[in-house]
């Protein structure tokens, strides 16, 4: 991996876990806003193709290596939405309260026991604008949504993320915690090993 990233993000909270698991790796990593790259439309209708609009505009404007990530939350009773609209389920001005009470909304008639759903990840990193072998990869993290938020870490649909196996919500995790097991932290895990195989 170029030991110089331009996250190609604005959102604090995925910033955030970037930052705690690339620095102690080594890489010195920037948001965007470092660059003054202005957020891009996200116009694809998958999830790669977002995160490749991203990493390649944040890679132009800043001249830099870019990494960009498009994320959100499939919800199996709700035929996989939100998906690629996770950031905008409740339009504007997006909110995450506002997008977890229209989830809470959408999954009102929705029973315990039906209410699996997992989050997905497509990092994309580029060494430059036109790199013309983007370095791609997906990871999904299953749970199920709660009818309660639970806990204030994290970001996102964070409290309303049942994880069984942990008996608590992603919002109730340490940050160390999540990133070891979330969709973010396993793809990063995924990119950098691909990066290792890479010519
Ligand atoms: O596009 P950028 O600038 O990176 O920021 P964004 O918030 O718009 O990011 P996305 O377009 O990828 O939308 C992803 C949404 O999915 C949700 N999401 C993704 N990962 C999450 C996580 O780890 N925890 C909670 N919610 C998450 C959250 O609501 C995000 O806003
Ligand atoms: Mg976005």
């Amino acid at each position: 991996m170029p030991q110089q990233l331009v996250i190609a993000s604005g959102n604090a909270g995925k910033l955030n876990e970037f930052h705690q698991l690339l620095s102690p790796l080594g890489y010195e990593v920037q948001p965007q806003s470092a660059y003054d790259v202005v957020e891009v439309e996200e116009t694809g209708v998958t999830f790669v193709e977002n995160a490749l609009l991203k990493a390649r505009e944040a890679s132009r404007v800043s001249g830099a290596a870019a990494l960009a990530d498009d994320s959100g939350l499939a919800v199996d009773a709700l035929q996989g939405r939100p998906g690629i609209y996770s950031a905008r389920f409740a339009g504007e001005p997006r909110s995450d309260e506002r997008n977890n009470q229209q989830l809470l909304e959408a999954l009102a008639d929705t029973p315990e026991g039906r209410r699996q759903a997992r989050y997905w990840c497509v990092l994309v990193l580029l060494r430059h604008p036109e790199d013309p072998v983007p370095l791609i990869v997906q990871q999904h993290w299953e749970g199920e949504i709660l009818a309660h938020p639970r806990g204030d870490s994290g970001f996102g649909y964070d409290p309303l993320f049942w994880l069984p196996d942990q008996g608590m919500s992603a919002a109730e995790l340490t940050a160390a915690e999540k990133n070891r097991l979330s969709h973010r932290g396993r793809a990063l895990g995924a990119l950098v090993t691909a990066l290792s195989e890479t010519p």
